[in-house]
């Protein structure tokens, strides 16, 4: 698969790598006692910033959550004139001249699939239901729920969220797929030929329905902090307007969609001084939420790649793998498959975003179509 070259695109601000947090925030030390070494990252902890800096920091974080994920309206009503409106449409058909849609490219991706055995990685939020201002209301349609219902009875499938895995199965209702909440920290997939990963044991368990399942846990150390973050957490910003906490199990989330943008400093100052006791504990930054997690060296990607080898169609040419997501954290997914040359990313999105994705679909709806093309295309080719 080709690589993409140099992109002349207006990119968004809100989908940086990595974004700069205060050094006591972002930078920690393993603890000792940390019972997986091979999970971690490693680096050491560095002094605090002097205050002129944290607050030059501070803004700098500012700018990125006006910028992250705005709504439709919001968009609607920062544009004003026509000529603006013109623009925007002309910037994103710039944009897709290197993300493809892969509505329009369907068919070379047909090519590209052959007889290649079709894996399929699926977001949840913003990929299968739209983003909406109350995460507890982000459901699923009936429509949506169908079209990932087929293409799961026809190629292994996976759902690959932010979420407590147990939040998003309430949402999916689906027991014909894997699922891995906390950003890959929690999964519940096949039966693994070998008994462990990078040290950490899997549990051999069973689903709802009685079925051996593999749970792999990598994080389950930390569970006690993360409770403990989540309810530090919950008292810094619970007087702040419209800021709500998800407890997402191995993760926390900090949503600030709800809260007025003056008070947006108020959220980051209050969040990263509770994360200061936490060294731990890491920070990232996805639509208009701020997410709480753990240290370890373990991402979606990562998930990608263990549920692959759980299904034992990693090492093999034959397997296509095609991951659907719109958030920053999809992109450590896009770049596994990137890397191993082996499948690509599609990225939803209905702004210009710079990515690890090949093709990019607009939104939810554009995604149901896609699954359910895929879907079609597979039972006439059968
Ligand atoms: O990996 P994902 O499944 O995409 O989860 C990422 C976060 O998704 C949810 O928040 C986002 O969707 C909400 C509902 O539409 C929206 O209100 C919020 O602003 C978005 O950030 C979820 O609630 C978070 O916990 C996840 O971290």
């Amino acid at each position: 698969m080709d690589l993409k070259t140099g992109l002349n695109s207006p990119v968004i601000a809100d989908h940086l790598p990595t974004l700069a947090l205060p050094a006591t925030v972002m930078t920690f030390t393993t603890p000792t006692s940390f019972p997986s070494p091979g999970l971690c990252l490693n680096t050491s902890k560095k002094l605090p910033l002097p205050g002129k800096i944290e607050e030059v920091r501070a803004s700098g974080w500012l700018d990125l959550m006006m910028a992250s994920s705005p709504t439709r309206k919001r968009q609607i009503k920062d544009v004003v004139t026509e000529t603006q409106s013109d623009d925007l449409d002309l910037q994103y058909r710039n944009w897709m001249v290197n993300y493809p849609s892969a509505l329009t490219s369907f068919e070379a991706i047909t090519d590209l699939a052959g007889s290649k055995k079709l894996a399929l990685f699926l977001d949840y939020d913003g990929t299968l239901s739209p983003i909406v201002d109350n995460p507890e209301n982000a459901l699923m349609s009936d429509e949506m729920r169908a079209a990932v219902r087929h293409v799961a009875s026809l190629f292994p499938t996976a759902i690959i969220s932010g979420r407590s895995r147990d939040k998003v199965f309430d949402f999916v209702k689906l027991n014909e797929l894997y699922y891995a909440g906390s950003h890959g920290m929690d999964i519940m997939g096949p039966i693994r030929k070998t008994a462990d990963s990078n040290g950490v044991e899997c549990i051999r368990s069973t689903d709802s329905q009685g079925k051996e399942v593999n749970l792999f846990q990598p994080a389950s150390e930390f569970l006690p902090m993360i409770g403990e973050v989540y309810k530090k957490l919950g008292e810094s910003v619970k007087d702040i307007v419209g800021a709500r906490m998800e407890d997402n199990k191995f993760c926390v989330s900090v949503h600030y969609r709800n809260v007025a943008e003056d008070d947006y400093k108020k959220v980051f100052q209050r969040v990263t001084a509770v994360l200061e006791d936490y060294p731990c504990l890491r920070l990232t930054h996805g639509r208009k939420v701020f997410e709480v997690r753990p240290v370890i060296d373990w991402n979606k990607g990562k998930a990608v790649e263990f549920l692959l080898e759980s299904l034992g169609l990693n090492e093999t040419e034959d397997v296509l793998p095609i991951y659907v997501g719109d958030d920053r954290t999809d992109e450590d997914a896009f770049k596994v498959l990137k890397a191993s040359n082996c499948g690509f990313g599609i990225l939803v999105s209905s702004i210009p975003k710079e990515s690890d994705a090949f093709y990019s679909l607009k939104d939810p709806a554009e995604v149901m179509e896609f699954l359910r093309k895929l879907a079609a295309w597979k039972e006439q080719s059968t």
